[in-house]
Formats: structure tokens, sequence, C-alpha cells
């Protein structure tokens, strides 16, 4: 049978193939996306049989009334199945990651031996790779393991969107295009340029390539497989929810997304710390990522363009981003480089998002971020006697 997984619910199930049969009421994907978070706290929170995954979950009935008890939220577990007699839907079933399941030591770990060599560049290319960094140091040391090197030639196409996911790329060279398919059109909507990684998508979510991604020129892949992916990035992903779900629900920002969106931005989060007076980003430079501040604070600082010649141009503070803000959004959203520095006040940790992800997550809060530039205009204007042409 063909299966249509509706949006916004199998981020949520990650861990979980998830089948959708037939037609659903729309309502019913929040259900299910409420239905599948209290299964998931309750695993977080030690509960047994309820939350085991891999078990079949079958609704059936008429399609879901809602409930207007005022108090829906609270209380909801099995039983409201059969109360709201919801219809059909959903089958729960293999390939599962219980995140707080002890390794499985039965499975065969990959290796592809590497030469000291190899492992430089491959550790070089890995350095920034967002995905990694929530991972511990034996996990990450098992993730380089298990990763093996592969050479592309112009126009070749290392992922074909619709294909099923086999691995997922870390680039240590080349420039790729990314193409989706609209209306039967392939319109390119960005590229990477000798950094970055791709092919997540399709791993975490059991779902088919989201965009084909077509090297440019000569290039340098390092690869990891499926099934490795999901045992260590999946598995911490879940961890990673858990820990950033509170948080992310805060940020004003992000406010307007729904649940599974927000859910999405966690899982493809890095976290990066600095130290005091570290330089975070800096003026003038290709923006690749967008930040938002976890803790400790960051002083945003400029020097004037206009000024540029003179000696006497230092540095001047035009703000200060507490926890919960974000930053790094402008050069994004403009596609400009980056219009000021940020430098850590302290000891600073923030959540960081890269620019493909930031356009494909964050491109509804794009007009909150907007209506920012008139604002950043006005103290630019306050300090410099001109805005210093912010806009493209
Ligand atoms: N706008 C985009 N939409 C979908 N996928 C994208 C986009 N930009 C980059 N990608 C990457 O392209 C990859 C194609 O394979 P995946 O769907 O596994 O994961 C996808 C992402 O890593």
């Amino acid at each position: 049978m063909s299966i249509e997984i509706p949006a916004g619910l199998t981020e949520l199930l990650q861990g979980y193939t998830v089948e959708v049969l037939r037609q659903r009421p729309p309502d019913l994907v929040d259900f299910a996306v409420r239905y599948f978070t209290r299964l998931r706290d309750a695993a977080a929170g030690g509960a047994a049989a309820k939350a085991a995954p891999g078990r079949g979950v079958v609704f059936d009935g008429e399609p879901m009334q809602t409930e207007s008890n005022g108090d829906e939220d609270e209380e909801d577990d099995d039983s409201d199945f059969e109360r709201k007699n919801t219809r059909v839907l959903l089958l729960v079933c293999a390939e599962t990651i219980n995140p707080d399941e002890e390794e499985d030591d039965s499975e065969p770990r990959v290796v592809h031996p590497k030469t000291d060599e190899q492992r430089c560049r491959l550790q070089e290319a890995c350095k920034d790779i967002l995905l990694f960094k929530t991972l511990d140091q034996e996990q990450f040391s098992e993730v380089l393991d298990a990763m093996f090197e592969l050479r592309v030639q112009p126009d070749e196409h290392v992922i074909d969107q619709g294909d099923d996911g086999d691995n997922f790329y870390v680039i240590e060279r080349g420039v790729y295009d990314i193409v989706v398919q609209r209306d039967s059109v392939g319109c390119c909507v960005g590229h990477y340029d000798n950094k970055g990684s791709f092919g997540e998508l399709a791993l975490m979510y059991n779902t088919p390539r989201a965009a084909t991604i077509i090297a440019k020129q000569e290039g340098a892949l390092w690869g990891l497989d499926r099934a490795t992916f999901r045992r260590l990035i999946v598995k911490n992903n879940a961890k990673k929810r858990r820990m950033y779900e509170t948080f992310i629900e805060s940020v004003p920002l992000l406010k307007t997304l729904e649940l599974s969106e927000r859910m999405k931005i966690v899982d493809v989060l890095g976290v990066k710390s600095f130290q005091d007076g570290e330089r975070i980003i800096m003026q003038g430079d290709q923006a690749d990522c967008f930040y938002i501040v976890e803790s400790g604070e960051v002083k945003i600082m400029m020097k004037s363009k206009t000024k540029s010649d003179l000696q006497d141009n230092v540095e001047v503070e035009i703000t200060r981003c507490p926890r919960g803000q974000y930053f790094g959004e402008l050069a994004l959203v403009t596609n400009k480089p980056r219009a000021a520095s940020a430098y850590a006040i302290g000891y600073v940790k923030c959540l960081v998002i890269d620019i493909q992800a930031f356009e494909r997550l964050l491109g509804s809060c794009k007009e909150i971020m907007k209506r920012n530039i008139a604002h950043y205009e006005e103290q630019l204007v306050a300090l410099f006697g001109s805005s210093m042409d912010l806009r493209d």
C-alpha cells in the first residue's frame, strides 16, 4: 500500500517507523502529536509499557471528534481513543530506537580503516558539523570510525529526491546544488560550498529523500551508513529533544511554530560554547549559521563602514542578547556578509542552526526577523549618523 506520512507527525516519531493508512481528519495529526509526545515523555520518566517503542498502535473507529470539556490536554490516555472514537490510522512498527536503552553490543560496529592522513582530513571536515556537536567523545569517534571516503564527479547526483536514504554525507570539498521538485519543476534552492553536510532527513524520519544533491565540480565526501547514523545520531536526538524542548518553547521567535516544527529545529541544531571575550561571528564574514543564546550573554559590536579608512574606527557596542534571544539572522535574511561582530560575555552557550535548516525550517519566522531590520537601522542612525545599507 502506498503510504503518506502526515507532515508534522513523523519528526515527533523519531525512532518509530510510522505508516499511516487511509485519509485522516486533519485534527488527527494534532492528536497524534500530543499522544506521541506523551509516549515519549512517559518513556523519559521511566514508564514502561505504554511507551515501549515497536508496539503496534492502531487507531480505529470514526473520525475523531474533539471534546470540549476544557481539560482535554490533561489526563489523556489510551482510553481516549475509544472515547473519541477515532478512525484508523497509525501503525507503529519495527526499526525503533529507545534512547534510554543500553547500547546493543551484538550489532557489529562499522569500521572503515583509515590512514593518518585520511583521519586528519576527516576530522577537519567534521569539526563544524552541527549534528555531531552534541555527541560525546566516544560516540564521535565511533562515527569517525564508521565514515568512508568517496569522490564525486561534476554533475554527479549524490542523492536523488524520492529515493530511500542510505547514507549521511559530510562535505570535505566541492560545490553541490540543492534541487527540490516543485510542481514537477526542479528548483535550485541553495548550495553547499566546500563545507556542511546533507542527507540527514531521510535517515532521521524514515522519509524519501527530500531534495536532489548534484556535484557541480569534482568533490570529496565522507559517508556515514544509515544503521550507524540511526544508532548514534537519532538516538542522541531523542535525548536532545528532552533537553531542549522546554527552552525552545520559551524562545519568543519560535512561539508561532507548531510543536513538530520546533522539534525539527531541535533535531538539527548543534550546541557551541564560547569563553569570555571570544568572538562568535565577525563583521564582514560570509554567514552560514544562526544562533540562539542558551546561557550567558552576547555583545553585538560594529565598526562604522563609512569610517573604515580611519584609525579611530573602533568597534561600538550596538546591543546585547540575553538567554532566549537570537542573533546572526540578518546576513541570512539579506544574503549579505555579517553586518556586525558578536562576542561572548562570560561563558556563553548557543544553539546553532545552519543556513540550510534555517531556510527550510524558519521561513515563516523571516517576516518577524525582517521587521527587526528597521529597528537595527534606527540604532545605527543614532550611533553612526547613517544606517549603513543593511538591506539588500
Ligand atoms: N530546502 C531543502 N529541502 C529539503 N532538503 C534539503 C534542503 N536543503 C538541504 N537539504 C538536504 O538535502 C537532503 C536530501 O536528502 P535528505 O532528505 O535525506 O536530507 C536533505 C537535506 O539534508
